[in-house]
């Protein structure tokens, strides 16, 4: 589904990612880690097409398509979804009214009828039930005065509502308290099937506990430096980074 080749990008003089190259197949789940600092959220970002990083080097296709030269929002049309880390608020647009026009747009771009205002309210019913999320806070301008843990239950709703094929999550157990991870979490492995996947960006080995990875993956100055299974996740909470930046500074 996802094939990252070499991926180099930069921001401003700065390069960051140094040669990323990640298989992702229908129905998997990967886990990125890493240190602060490390190029997680820039991956995120240039997988989404994020205009502020230049991309220096490699190849990244989504089915088969060069990803890097479809715009942002060809992208999310082609069904890759990205949850931002810091979710932008657009004032006076409801969430509602903001997700009944994404919906259609991409329902548009993929040949399928458009949902009129008493489908839409049917279908949008049902996926408030997967992430337990109040109708009171999509009637709320999106994300205006949203807390941390509501803008990310809102992502994940949004994330339902749009039925990606690979969905890129970025530190969404960041502002979420116990609770409210175990609904986003459910939410998510509610919306996992065996053709769709998921990258999920976290720093904590607990979120993992809940959406549980086939592969995790350690980000250490713009390259994945090391790959496993969900156990490497347990290690890295046990141990810290320290041993993963040794046995990169004796290779
Ligand atoms: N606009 C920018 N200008 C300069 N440097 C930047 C900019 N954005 C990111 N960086 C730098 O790029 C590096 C990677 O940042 P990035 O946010 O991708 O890391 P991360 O692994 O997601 O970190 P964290 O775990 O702290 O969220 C950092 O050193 C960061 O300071």
């Amino acid at each position: 589904m996802l094939t990252i080749k070499n991926l180099q990008a930069k921001i401003g003089e700065k390069q960051i990612l140094n040669g990323i190259n990640l298989e992702v197949k229908p129905g998997e789940v990967h886990a990125i880690m890493g240190p602060n600092g490390s190029g997680k959220s820039t991956l995120a970002s240039v997988l989404a097409g994020r205009e502020e990083y230049e991309v220096t080097g490699g190849e990244v296709s989504f089915e088969g398509k060069d990803l890097l030269e479809m715009a942002p929002e060809d992208r999310a049309r082609e069904g890759v979804f990205l949850a931002f880390q810091y979710p932008v608020e657009i004032p006076g647009v409801s969430t509602i009214n903001f997700m009944k026009t994404a919906v259609n747009q991409i329902r548009e771009y993929r040949g399928q009828p458009t949902l009129d205002a008493v489908s839409f309210l049917g279908v949008m019913k049902e996926k408030m039930k997967l992430v337990e999320i109040d109708q009171a806070l999509l009637n709320r301008a999106l994300n205006e005065g949203f807390s941390g843990g509501e803008k990310k239950r809102n992502e994940i709703f949004q994330m339902a509502m749009l039925e990606p094929k690979l969905a890129v999550l970025d530190e969404t157990d960041s502002g979420l308290d116990i609770d409210a991870l175990k609904i986003v979490s459910n939410g998510v492995n509610k919306l996992r099937n065996k053709s769709n996947a998921v990258i999920v960006v976290t720093h904590y080995q607990r979120l993992l506990d809940y959406i549980v990875p086939d592969f995790v993956h350690v980000l250490y100055k713009g390259k994945i430096v090391k790959s496993g299974t969900k156990e490497l996740a347990l290690e890295l909470e046990a141990k810290g980074y320290d041993w993963i930046k040794e046995e990169v500074s004796v290779l």
